[in-house]
């Protein structure tokens, strides 16, 4: 097992990394605050995952009373309308504050399951028990939780940290290829970001990844949480670097949105966001086409979309930009590439011709 910190002072947790992690019931119950847990997962993931989480919690004659809510799979449902079920569940069993919510599934369930922990009686811990790449590498760690909105996404929601992050890379043998590359345009975003080494490694590597090799999934899993770890650590409210993180979100969640939640992944409308903002990093002259040419490639080698779907244009792209939660007092920042490989800005400071050039250059409906 490999532990990596987020270091946030009191606050500081583990994210834990390991094959079969939750067989080992003890290192799950320390972190249990309390003498209740409600799990919350889906019900794709409660096929597979729900009865060995009971069992882990329930070991060691724990004493803990668990309980377990079972919420509908998809991004769809990332709603306000369905998160009350998770605080009905708790009402309904009379858990009070000494309780600990475990979020067992992808993005989705962990950001749903935080927001409900961050909300419920004002607020309760919680733990990530990630088993999708796009939680295992991003979502289950910084604290982000929250639902979606008809006109926007994840705008409803609160900053609250887990106790610990528990992730069982075996979990990913029943994830389906779809998932899995999409968790990949995250690892990438690391890569562009803030990492060139992992870039150059997925670059070399990315075969590996795709046909599910243990050691590269332990290896990118890892530094993707090491670098996670370290912007949130560094700023955990987003009022600087953590924007960085959001590089292709702007152009993405617009896709998302646009789309309808779940028609398009998450990590697949990132990754068509992540070659668009390359796009305009280009026109700008801050990287070089060599390297908006390296993005593209490894976001196609990934399987991963390098255009927007069908149908978009720039005035529902600009729609849902003017929106995004980057916008101050009106002006649009994005995170915008800025060379060489591992640089990036969050920025303001672009032509608005230029953004305009991208957004047609890359809408086929326009
Ligand atoms: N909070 C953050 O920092 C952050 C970061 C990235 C993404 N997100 C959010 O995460 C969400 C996307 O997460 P996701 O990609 O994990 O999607 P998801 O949670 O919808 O999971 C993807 C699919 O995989 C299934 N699944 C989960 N684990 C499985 C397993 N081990 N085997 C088989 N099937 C499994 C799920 O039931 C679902 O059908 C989005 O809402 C996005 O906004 C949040
Ligand atoms: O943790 C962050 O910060 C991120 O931006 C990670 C993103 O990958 C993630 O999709 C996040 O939910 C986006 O945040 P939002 O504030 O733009 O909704
Ligand atoms: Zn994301």
């Amino acid at each position: 097992m490999e532990t990596v910190e987020v270091n946030l002072g009191t606050r500081t947790y583990p994210i834990y990394i390991g094959a079969g992690l939750l067989q080992k019931g003890a290192l799950l119950r320390q972190h249990i605050a309390g003498s209740s847990a409600l799990v919350v997962t889906n019900d794709t993931v409660a096929k597979e995952y729900l009865e060995p989480t009971l069992a882990a919690l329930h070991g060691g004659d724990s004493g803990i009373r668990v309980e377990h809510v079972v919420l509908p799979d998809g991004e769809q449902y990332k709603s306000i309308e369905v998160l009350q079920r998770v605080w009905d569940k708790a009402l309904q069993s009379r858990l009070d504050r000494n309780t600990t919510f475990v979020a067992l599934g992808g993005g989705v369930i962990g950001d749903m399951t935080g927001f409900a922990a961050a909300a419920y009686q004002r607020g309760v811990a919680f733990v990530q028990i990630p088993t999708t790449v796009m939680a295992q590498v991003d979502s289950s760690v910084g604290g982000k939780t929250g639902v979606n909105h008809p006109l926007g996404k994840n705008m409803i929601g609160a900053f609250h940290q887990p106790q610990c992050v528990l992730i069982d890379t075996k979990a990913l043998d029943t994830l389906p290829a779809r998932e899995l590359a999409s968790g990949i345009s995250e690892i990438i975003k690391y890569g562009l970001i803030r990492d060139a080494e992992l870039f150059e490694w997925l670059e070399a590597n990315m075969p590996r990844l795709l046909a599910r090799d243990p050691q590269a999934w332990t290896h990118a899993i890892r530094r993707s949480c090491e670098n996670k770890a370290e912007v949130v650590a560094a700023d955990e409210r987003e009022g600087g670097v953590r924007a960085t993180l959001n590089l292709g979100h702007t152009f993405g969640h617009a896709i998302e949105a646009a789309a309808g939640y779940g028609a398009w992944l998450h990590g697949e409308a990132v990754a068509a966001g992540t070659v668009m903002a390359a796009d305009l990093s280009r026109r700008l002259g801050w990287i070089d086409a060599a390297l908006e040419g390296r993005t593209t490639a490894l976001i196609a080698a990934a399987g991963l979309p390098t255009r927007p779907p069908k149908g978009m244009t720039p005035e529902v792209f600009m729609g849902f930009m003017g929106v995004d939660k980057k916008v101050v007092d009106g002006t649009l920042r994005l995170i915008l590439l800025k060379g060489p490989l591992g640089g990036c800005v969050i920025t303001s400071e672009f032509d608005a011709a230029e953004l305009r050039a991208t957004l047609e250059e890359f809408c086929d409906g326009a």
